[in-house]
């Protein structure tokens, strides 16, 4: 399946086939800003920016605007509520029992129930197109992802063959694992520069700049901007701990022995903050990066966002276009200030707790549309 995840729909050629629909994403996204805009009043920066990414992540899964579309956003955005805290029964297994009492779960599984037969619904309305207009012979990088999971479930060489239960089971798992790590980085990042006005007015100047004669964005040109989102991944990797490994063989770590089978969770959160790597480590400063060929690729062990290893993130070219188009966009379209009578010294960054670790309370900007 991660194969198929990798090689087939998180491409660097899929991902550009996207970028179309980013663009229009993009654009409604300004468009909203621009109008919640001219009442003066600070605009939810973070709601605007969940919105963004989920359409993006919808519209590129399903080819289209869904019909139920705001239906199926926020029923994803409650199983990524509901299913992020930490479980009691996760950390102590033999605990299962907590899992039965818990009423998180049945609300889980209700929601789950109503996403699942949306996503049944796609799928067979997909699969009747399919069948009546003889699209199957789609360009390959031309598809969405239903229909390369479609393509790839017909496939009968496969060691295991896919079923609907899978595609949906894929979906799903997409949406949470792309939509709320972009979104929580594009966040990160914009309150960390309201944070550090220097930081802001550096990468705005380059956004203009770059863009001062063009109708349209190459964020290939904005080095500045992606030095701004490494530093924020390395303050706030949206995924503070790895997902689970096991130890393959008994190991002795300073001293202590880890019994073949420990699950070890790495907390890359503590990493990306640890004095012994980083000069001046709790300071958001994305110059750190200029001279330094540290990269997330998963081999410079003291910054791991995507992770490392057979278990690396999947997505990371769709998630960072997902990250840089809006934050370009949204520099070069506008002004921003904190709402009246608030110093940057005031921004509250606490995170929330959970898998993913976001701004605990939205942020609130007022936007004012920008004249070139
Ligand atoms: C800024 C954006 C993102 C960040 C920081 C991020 C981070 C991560 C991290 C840390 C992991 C665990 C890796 C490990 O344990 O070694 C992970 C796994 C994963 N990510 Fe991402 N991710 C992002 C965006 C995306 C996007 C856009 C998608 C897909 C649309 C995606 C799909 C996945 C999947 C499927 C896995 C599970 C891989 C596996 O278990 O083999 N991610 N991600």
């Amino acid at each position: 399946m991660r194969k198929i995840c990798v090689m087939e729909l998180l491409s660097a050629k899929n991902v550009r086939s996207f970028s179309s629909i980013r663009n229009e994403e993009a654009i409604l996204l300004i468009d909203s800003i621009r109008s919640s805009s001219f009442s003066g009043e600070p605009v939810n920066f973070t709601e605007s920016i969940i919105w963004f990414t989920s359409s993006m992540t919808c519209r590129s899964a399903f080819g289209q605007v869904l019909k139920e579309q705001d239906k199926f956003i926020k029923l994803i955005g409650e199983v990524i509520r509901l299913a992020g805290g930490f479980d009691v029964a996760d950390i102590f297994p033999s605990y299962k029992f907590l899992h039965s009492l818990s009423k998180t779960k049945k609300k889980l599984l209700d929601v789950h129930h109503q996403v699942d037969s949306i996503v049944e619904d796609i799928i067979n309305e997909r699969k009747k197109n399919l069948a009546t207009t003889h699209k199957g012979d789609h360009t390959v990088g031309d598809e969405d992802l239903i229909d390369v999971l479609l393509r790839v479930k017909k496939d009968r060489s496969l060691e295991f063959p896919i079923t609907n239960n899978n595609i949906k089971a894929i979906i799903i798992d997409m949406f949470g694992a792309g939509t709320e790590t972009s979104s929580t980085t594009t966040v990160w990042a914009m309150a960390e520069m309201m944070k550090t006005p220097s930081v802001f007015a550096k990468a705005q100047a380059e956004v203009r700049e770059a863009f001062r004669d063009n109708v349209t964005f190459d964020v290939e040109e904005l080095k500045y901007l992606k030095l701004v989102v490494k530093e924020t991944l390395r303050l706030h990797p949206p995924v503070p701990l790895l997902t689970l490994r096991e130890c393959m063989e008994e190991t002795n770590l300073n001293d202590y022995t880890i019994p073949l089978k420990t699950k070890v969770m790495v907390n890359v959160w503590a990493i990306g903050r640890d004095p012994r790597y980083w000069d001046d480590a709790e300071s958001f400063k994305p110059e750190r990066f200029e001279q330094c060929s540290v990269d997330f690729n998963g081999n410079n062990f003291e910054y791991l966002p995507f992770g490392s290893g057979r278990r690396i993130c999947p997505g990371i070219s769709f998630g960072l276009a997902n990250v840089y188009l809006p934050l370009a966009q949204l520099l070069y379209h506008f002004d921003w200030k904190l709402p009246t009578g608030m110093e940057p010294s005031d921004l509250d960054l606490t995170e929330s707790a959970g898998v993913t670790s976001s701004l605990k309370n939205d942020l609130y900007l007022i936007a004012t549309p920008y004249q070139p």
